[in-house]
């Protein structure tokens, strides 16, 4: 079977996690399958690359600098030590790594001296996590005595748009992919960093947070492969977040449809993006735990098999604002919502869920980093006439399921178990899909709402 293979951050968070990937990767490919790896940053590394980044811009400090070049440093070579026996190839990583860190560390004081931080750098300088991770995961494969080379998203023709942050990849990705993977795939177990890709000038740019699942989906469609796997450190997509659900239980089965609805609701387990390019050519992905290799996990997949629950899982998302806009001018005119949703589109803000209550008034959800530019972008395109206001007391509790279309009595349901919980819900919105419905409801219930709708569905132990 060809398999592409992602690790998450924390399945490739240090040296003896890194050996026990690939181990993993060896016994597959010894299995006679071929196998592309694609890796993320050690876990934390991104943020770190982040924080510092932004720190460098507001406040100039070149001493802060050294100190996280210094723990990257060590944080990466622990992890050559720990996951790499062969001591040639332990060499060539570490020198590796001192160039890539070194040039990092330039870039970064670089940003010191122009107090400037634009979205191509920051994308620059993010990337680092994934580009230090490879060397070190195909050097342990090396180590193993399994061929390997390590590529860029863009070295493997991941070639995106230029929106830096949140790049899409160009169509003509995948011939190049497959062009540049397919000659080495059945003698060696090549190694591509997710989450970064280049665009057509050849400059480095990411697919948003989390993208490495993303780029594991492009490189399956890339290579063909039969399947994609997610390893994460949870058991697959569950009923809810098993950190704040104990009994939450592995789904076994859900359509990509399910899934993006999911992702898009705030299950972190997936990048919302990931599923689409897998689902447009019909690729089964799995997502699995790399603690427990031999339990199934979950199948996304394209006809979804029959479940009886009405509702496969519940979601929140939580770092929101919920925004008002009301004008008289909006009533019995027509184009004036889509001139605010097209003001936010050209400021790049990403409309979340929308409910319009009457004529008059329109609420809709943002990322919370994105409240004040809303709020600036709509008033000065609008005019004063348009009240707009926005709180980020706020967080979305959702309940997602194909079975839930045409069946009367889910809403029913959902409100009657967030109603006995005293739980005020602030905004409704359900899509014409009738996927999911979406609760807006204040942010200290949201640990509570999730308890309730998951035992109102029966999601946990039978
Ligand atoms: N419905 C869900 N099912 C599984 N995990 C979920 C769900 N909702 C949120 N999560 C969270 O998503 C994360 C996924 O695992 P992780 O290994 O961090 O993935 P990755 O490293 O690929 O981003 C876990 O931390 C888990 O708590
Ligand atoms: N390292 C990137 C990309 C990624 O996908 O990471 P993870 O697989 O750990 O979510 C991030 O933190 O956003």
């Amino acid at each position: 079977m060809k398999i592409v293979m992602k690790f998450g951050g924390t399945s490739v968070g240090d040296g003896k996690r890194i050996r026990h990937v690939a181990e993993l990767l060896k016994s597959y490919f010894d299995k006679g399958n071929q196998v592309i790896m694609v890796t993320s940053a050690l876990a934390g590394v991104t943020d770190g690359l982040l924080e510092t980044a932004m720190a460098a811009c507001e406040q100039g400090k070149v001493s802060m600098i050294s100190e996280f070049i210094a723990g990257l440093k060590l944080k990466h070579f622990n992890a050559v030590n720990d996951a790499i026996d062969n001591k040639k190839i332990r060499a060539e990583v570490i020198e590796h790594l001192e160039t890539k860190i070194d040039e990092l560390e330039k870039a970064l004081i670089g940003i010191c001296y122009l107090g400037e931080l634009t979205s191509r750098s920051k994308d620059n300088i993010s990337s680092y996590g994934e580009r230090l991770a490879a060397p070190i995961v195909s050097g342990a494969i090396r180590s193993l005595k399994i061929p390997s080379k390590y590529y860029t998203g863009g070295e493997a023709g991941v070639i995106t748009t230029d929106s830096f942050g949140n790049a899409k990849p160009l169509p003509k990705s995948y011939a190049l992919i497959h062009e540049r993977l397919t000659p080495d795939f059945k003698t060696s177990i090549q190694v591509i960093t997710g989450f970064i890709g280049e665009n057509e000038d050849g400059n480095i740019t990411t697919l948003g947070r989390s993208g490495s699942d993303y780029t594991a989906s492009i490189i399956g469609v890339g290579v063909k492969a039969d399947e994609i796997w997610l390893w994460k450190e949870v058991d697959g997509i569950m009923t809810a977040n098993p950190k704040i659900v104990q009994d939450a239980q592995t789904i076994q089965f859900i359509s990509y449809q399910e899934a993006m609805e999911l992702s898009s609701l705030g299950a972190e387990v997936l990048h919302p993006r990931a599923i689409e390019p897998s689902m447009h050519n019909n690729i089964p992905v799995r997502v699995k735990s790399t603690f427990k290799p031999d339990f199934e996990g979950t199948l996304v997949i394209t006809e979804n098999k029959t479940s009886k629950n009405v509702v496969k899982a519940v979601s929140m998302i939580k770092k929101i604002a919920l925004v008002n806009v009301s004008s008289v001018e909006m009533v019995g005119s027509t184009g004036k919502v889509a001139r605010i949703f097209a003001v936010l589109a050209d400021k790049n803000v990403n409309v979340r869920l929308i409910s319009q209550g009457s004529e008059s008034s329109i609420s809709f959800i943002v990322n919370e980093s994105d409240r004040v530019k809303t709020v600036k972008a709509i008033k000065a395109d609008l005019g004063e006439s348009y009240n707009v206001d926005f709180r980020t007391d706020v967080a979305v509790v959702a309940v997602v399921g194909a079975g839930m279309a045409g069946t009367p009595g889910v809403a029913r349901r959902v409100f009657t178990a967030l109603g006995k919980e005293n739980i005020n819900i602030i905004m409704i919105s359900q899509g014409s899909s009738e996927y999911n419905i979406s609760c807006v409801i204040s942010s200290e219930c949201v640990n509570t709402a999730i308890l309730a709708l998951h035992n109102e569905f029966e999601l946990g132990k039978k």
